[in-house]
């Protein structure tokens, strides 16, 4: 569904993505996983169009990318959740969905966003300030929603369990994996927990320095050296 070739973002002088090949199917949930500064949030914002590739190619359905604005990638099937909650202030959660739904499909679905709520287990908390009202976990739940709503054949999810306690955490993996079933949406995760990524994921794609040094299951890479190498070089 989404394949990537050879492909390299530069920031000046900098390779934050260099040279990764990488293919990520509607049937999988694929961990992307790497040191702090390995280039994961720079991928995703390639992929969905937020920084424009120096070279390579991203093809989704076989569709190049390239040349694909934003609002267009989205309804092409493309749906991201950012690190930090982004719910637009002012709004209720309800609105935030109408929103974000409007963005991705140009059109509005009353019963799609009645399905998410109550699948995000938000639907109690529809009519409340999204960026006033909402514990944490609440937020998390309405990112995912954001993107849900607008029908996504992929899922970029960054880093959506960081910050949550064990049992939140438990709750809301519980919740991607249903996602990925009753939606069969394909989901690409960034996420620095090893246990969480092996809990999670079919498949996993180390990077370091912006390249792809390991792809495999979640054991085969874990036990990569230079998987392992890469971690404990970063933290010495
Ligand atoms: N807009 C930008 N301009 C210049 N450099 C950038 C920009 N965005 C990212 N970088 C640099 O690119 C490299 C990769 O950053 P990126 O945020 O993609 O890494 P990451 O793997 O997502 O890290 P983390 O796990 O800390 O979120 C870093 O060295 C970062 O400082």
């Amino acid at each position: 569904m989404l394949q990537l070739e050879a492909l390299t973002v530069r920031f000046g002088g900098l390779t934050a993505v260099d040279g990764v090949t990488l293919t990520a199917n509607r049937d999988e949930v694929l961990g992307l996983v790497g040191p702090n500064g390995a280039g994961k949030t720079t991928l995703f914002n390639a992929v969905s169009g937020l920084v424009q590739p120096s070279s390579g190619r991203i093809h989704f359905d076989n569709a190049s990318l390239l040349n694909t604005p934003l609002h267009r990638r989205a309804r092409m099937g493309i749906g991201r959740t950012f690190q930090v909650p982004q719910p637009l202030h002012e709004l209720t959660v309800r609105e935030n969905l109408l929103v974000a739904q409007r963005f991705g499909t140009g059109k509005v679905n009353e019963a799609r966003i009645a399905e998410v709520l109550e699948f995000t287990n938000l639907a109690s908390r529809a009519d409340r300030n999204a960026a006033t009202e909402l514990a944490l976990t609440e937020l998390k739940a309405l990112e995912i929603a954001k993107a849900l709503c607008t029908d996504p054949k992929l899922l970029l999810l960054d880093e959506v369990l960081a910050g949550l306690e064990t049992a939140g955490k438990r709750r809301f993996m519980t919740m991607l994996q249903e996602l990925h079933k009753k939606f069969s949406v394909g989901i690409l995760i960034i996420e620095h927990d090893i246990e969480t990524i092996s809990r999670l994921c079919d498949r996993v794609a180390a990077l370091d320095f912006g390249r792809l040094i390991s792809l495999g299951t979640p054991d085969e890479v874990f036990n990569d050296p230079e998987v392992v190498r890469s971690y404990t070089g970063a933290q010495s």
